[in-house]
């Protein structure tokens, strides 16, 4: 079976000692992942180091950061490069969040580069993409996530490919409480698995993760997650609350 994964995006919230709080409070609950389960934390840059020794000696628990340079390294002021991840033993990072694509105009070539630098150091990339409201209305969100996929993704190897994580998050059900429905989120997961089949063939696409994202909360993880096609789920605001993730995480197939 496909790799199930609970991913936790904090984003650019809770101080170190919350954060500290926040994962100790998770890892009382005892969460032992199952074998085909991964479960990974986005935690802010200053806190990846404490999170990561936190996790790093536990079966199937993962620390991602969440962004990272598409420059290998030099005079780039205040950025982070997957150099000085990957010298902190992490495995995942996070890119290509909506947030950044809105807020810091990243683009999907900037994002191509961020995927070949992850894959060069032997990580794993989780791969946001997702359309925003006025494409869902007028009904173009296949065309619109393909064109994400293509213009990042589509100059992978096939043995690269199944390296990277989707993470499908339609704009307007992030942080809104409002989720896409079941038959919504399996309709566009099946349309992105088809789309990396006739790329890399049905066996490469059986094999890369696809999570949801978008409102993902402890009563509709279950249902969510249950659709053949979605395979976890990347939680912002509930991967906040200890206990909800925790059930977040139970509610893994
Ligand atoms: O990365 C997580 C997503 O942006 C979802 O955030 P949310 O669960 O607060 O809607």
């Amino acid at each position: 079976m496909r790799q199930q994964i609970a991913a936790a995006n904090w984003k650019m919230n809770l101080t170190y000692v919350e954060g500290q709080q926040l994962l100790n409070d998770i890892l009382a609950e005892n969460v032992e992942p199952k074998d085909n389960h991964a479960v990974i934390f986005g935690i802010p840059f200053p806190y990846l180091m404490m999170a990561n020794e936190k996790v790093n000696t536990l079966k199937n628990l993962y620390v991602a950061a969440q962004n990272c340079s598409n420059k290998k390294s030099g005079a780039y002021t205040g950025e982070v490069s997957v150099g000085m991840l990957k010298s902190l033993n992490l495995k995942y990072c996070i890119i290509g969040h909506s947030e950044r694509r809105e807020y810091f105009n990243e683009t999907n070539l900037e994002l191509s580069e961020k995927l070949d630098l992850l894959l060069g150091a032997g990580m794993k990339p989780i791969f946001c993409c997702g359309e925003p409201l006025s494409i869902r209305e007028e009904g173009s969100q296949n065309a619109y996530v393909e064109k994400q996929l293509k213009e990042s993704l589509f100059h992978l190897s096939a043995e690269d490919m199944k390296k990277v994580v989707i993470a499908y998050e339609p704009i307007w059900a992030i942080g809104t409480g409002k989720t896409a429905t079941t038959a919504q989120a399996q309709e566009i997961h099946a349309y992105i698995r088809s789309v990396i089949a006739n790329q890399y063939g049905a066996e490469v696409a059986d094999m890369v993760p696809i999570l949801y994202g978008g409102s993902v909360k402890a009563n509709n993880a279950k249902e969510l997650f249950a659709c053949p096609d979605v395979d976890g789920g990347l939680v912002g605001g509930a991967s906040l609350v200890a206990m909800d993730f925790v059930e977040i995480i139970r509610a893994l197939k």
